[in-house]
This record gives structure tokens, sequence and C-alpha cells, in this order.
């Protein structure tokens, strides 16, 4: 008998996962694909630049994981995201990948979900092929109100949600949690909020939500999709996307902070200016009690403005890695890995800032060293 294939084929479902800095999108991802409903599923993680860890951290039952670690993905997305999701696709038709049926792309913790969206929903050759099944967006019940607050990227992943997750309800008070879904309800009265504690969750509630319509949002999210095709409209002559700004630190060790240090056209409203990201990489293992020392002290001098710490490390103490999660005054509490991801076995620490550089980190982490060696 022979096989009809349909010259339209069904597009594929593609679901976005966004939400701020620390806020729990990597749990909630490494626990849905663990999901036996989730087996055939493609995962893009979008990570900033080298200096990502996720793709370490992010359990692997399916082979299908791409990292996309070029920038961040509302910066390339015109270019990076459709490639890859181009890529996916033909290997797929190949028979050169898992036979996926679903595409979850992880955005970073700071990505405007616009350009996202707009490119998933107009791009011809991706809108061919795929179709925006929902944005799901985490918010961390800990810190959600103060990012609401201070962080237009949070504002507009929560307001462009389908379904809204609310993380760390375990460890935030009932009065925060309830402050919070309020604050939600008013933001996006039509996103569902359900809750997720360590990435617990049943993936048929945040699956299949139907076609995206930016029409059911507030007025806000219609707004930020047409400034989007405004500014492609009048993208010309700045190389390939627009709006590379800010070379976020790239992990080689020199820390060149946020401003204007991509070769194309510098976009101050994409990301706040004051953000700036780096990695700290240690080539000795580290002595335990003199590393928390030092983060303690971090934290309680400039909690606030640690957006994220997030790190792998190396510790005397430990044959194995240590996993360590910071978002503003929490700290989460440190996980042992079962064996290194990779054969490097340095201690790396990533750091998303506001108005703390490198070098002041630095110098208390040097500090605290020399003391407890
Ligand atoms: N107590 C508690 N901790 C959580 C929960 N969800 C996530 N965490 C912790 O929060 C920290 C950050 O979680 P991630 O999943 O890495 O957050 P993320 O959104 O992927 O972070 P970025 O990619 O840096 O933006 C980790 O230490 C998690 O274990 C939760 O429901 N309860």
């Amino acid at each position: 008998m022979t096989t009809v294939v349909a010259a339209n084929p069904t597009r594929l479902p593609v679901s976005v996962l966004t939400g701020f800095l620390g806020s729990g999108k990597t749990t909630l991802l490494s626990n849905l694909v663990r999901h036996p409903g989730m087996a055939n599923t493609a995962v893009i993680i979008n990570e900033f630049g080298e200096i990502g860890l996720d793709h370490l951290l992010v359990a692997k039952s399916s082979e299908n994981t791409v990292l996309l670690n070029s920038g961040c993905l509302c910066c390339t997305v015109r270019g990076d995201l459709i490639d890859t999701l181009r890529d996916l696709f033909l290997k797929r038709v190949k028979g050169e990948v898992n036979q996926f049926d679903r595409v979850v792309i992880e955005t970073t913790g700071l990505a405007d979900p616009a350009p996202v969206l707009h490119t998933l929903m107009n791009d011809p050759l991706i809108a061919a092929r795929f179709r925006l099944d929902g944005v799901i967006t985490t918010v961390d019940a800990v810190n959600g109100t103060d990012q609401l607050n201070r962080h237009q990227e949070s504002l507009k992943q929560a307001a462009v949600a389908d379904r809204i997750v609310l993380t760390k309800t375990d460890i935030a008070t009932p009065e925060a949690i309830a402050d919070l879904e309020g604050r939600l309800k008013a933001l996006n009265p039509a996103a569902p909020i359900l809750r997720a504690v360590q990435g617990g969750i049943d993936p048929a509630g945040l699956f299949d939500a139907g076609l995206y319509n930016p029409t059911t949002k507030s007025p806000d999210v219609e707004r930020w999709l047409r400034a989007e095709a405004y500014e492609e409209a009048h993208d010309h002559g700045h190389g390939d996307h627009g709006h590379d700004h800010h070379g976020h630190d790239h992990g080689d060790g020199h820390g060149h902070d946020h401003h204007g240090h991509g070769q194309h056209a510098h976009d101050r409203n994409r990301h706040d200016d004051h953000i700036t990201a780096f990695c700290m990489t240690i080539d000795e293992p580290l002595a335990w009690e003199g590393f928390a020392t030092w983060i303690e002290t971090l934290i309680t001098l400039r909690g606030p403005d640690l957006l994220r710490i997030k790190g792998i490390l190396n510790v005397r103490e430990s044959d194995t890695p240590i996993v360590v999660h910071g978002v503003q005054h929490v700290f989460h509490p440190p996980v042992r890995l079962e064996a290194w991801p990779s054969d490097d076995h340095r201690s790396r620490i990533v750091f998303i800032t506001r108005d703390v550089g490198r070098e002041t980190i630095e110098e208390m982490f040097n500090a605290y060293r020399n003391a407890s060696d």
C-alpha cells in the first residue's frame, strides 16, 4: 500500500516558555520533558551567549534539545530562531532527529516576548510549518511583584501569557501569593493561573491552548506586537536584525558589559542598560564555607540588584558538581549533581545584575577566598 503524504501537513505546535530571571522555567521544562506525554518534544533553549548553563542542567530525556546561545532570543530572533526551526524541521523530514511532534522554546529571563511571537506568527517560512500553540509564563511567587514593578520585560512576559504558572508558592507567604495573583489577573484576565512547585505540573493544562490570539489579551499586548511589525518594516541597514544591542558578556573572561558592543544598531529600549550579564570562571576547587559566606554577604548587601546568580561549582568537599541558584534575596538550596555534565570541571557562576559590576563582585570574592584559604 502506498502512503499518501499530505501536501499540506499539519503544522507543528510551538509553545514559548518565558518568565523572568530565575522564575523556574528550566525547572518546569526539566519536569515536563520527563512526562510520558511529552516524549516527542523538541526543546530549544535560548541562553545568553556562552555564559549559559541551562543546557547542562535541563534533563535531556529527549535528544532533540537545541541550544540557541548566540545571544538573547529577542535580539537574534529574526536570524537564529528562524534558522533553528527550519533546520529542525528539515532534520525531522530527513529522519535525522527523533520524530518530534511539538516544539518548546525556552527564552532567556530577560527576553521581550513580542519579537519572538511576531516571528512565529508572521514569518512565512515558519508559519508554513509551525503554529504558535501558546505562551507559558512562569512567575516567581516570592519575587514576582517586585519584578513586575521594576522590569518591563517581566510585565510583557505575563501580559502575553496564555497560561501563567506561579512557581515557588511553597516558599512564599499566602498574602504575597494573593497580591500577586490579583495583579496578574488584572494584567492578563484571560490567562488561567496555575501553580507548580519545583516544576510539578500536568502538561495537559499547559499545551494545546489553541492558536495564539493577541486580541484576547490586554490592549498593550497588541500594541507591543504592532510595535514589532513597525520595527521590522523600518529595519533597514542594521545588519541582520537591527538591534543586537548589548553584547551580554559572552563569557570570554573579559566582562564587556552591556553597552553598545554589538556591531549593529543599539536599541536602548529593548533591555535596561543598567542590567549586566557576566560569568566568573574559577579554575581551582572552592572551599564551600568561604563561598557560602561570600554569597550570603553579597545577598545581604546587594540582594535586590542580584537579579540572577546561577552556578556550577567545583567544591573541595564534593567529587561531583554543586549547582547554586540565587534570585535577588533568595538563595535556593544547593543541589549536588551526580556527575559533571561535561569535561569542563571549573566553577562557573553567571551573574545578571543591576548596577553591580564584575569588578565589585570579583573584589569581594577574592577577599573571601583569601580569608578562607
Ligand atoms: N522552592 C522552590 N524553588 C523553586 C521552584 N521552582 C524553581 N525553584 C528554584 O528556583 C531556582 C531557579 O530556577 P530555574 O528553573 O533555574 O529558573 P529559570 O527561570 O530557568 O532561570 P533563568 O533561566 O536564569 O531565567 C532553582 O534553584 C530552582 O530549584 C519552586 O516551585 N519552589
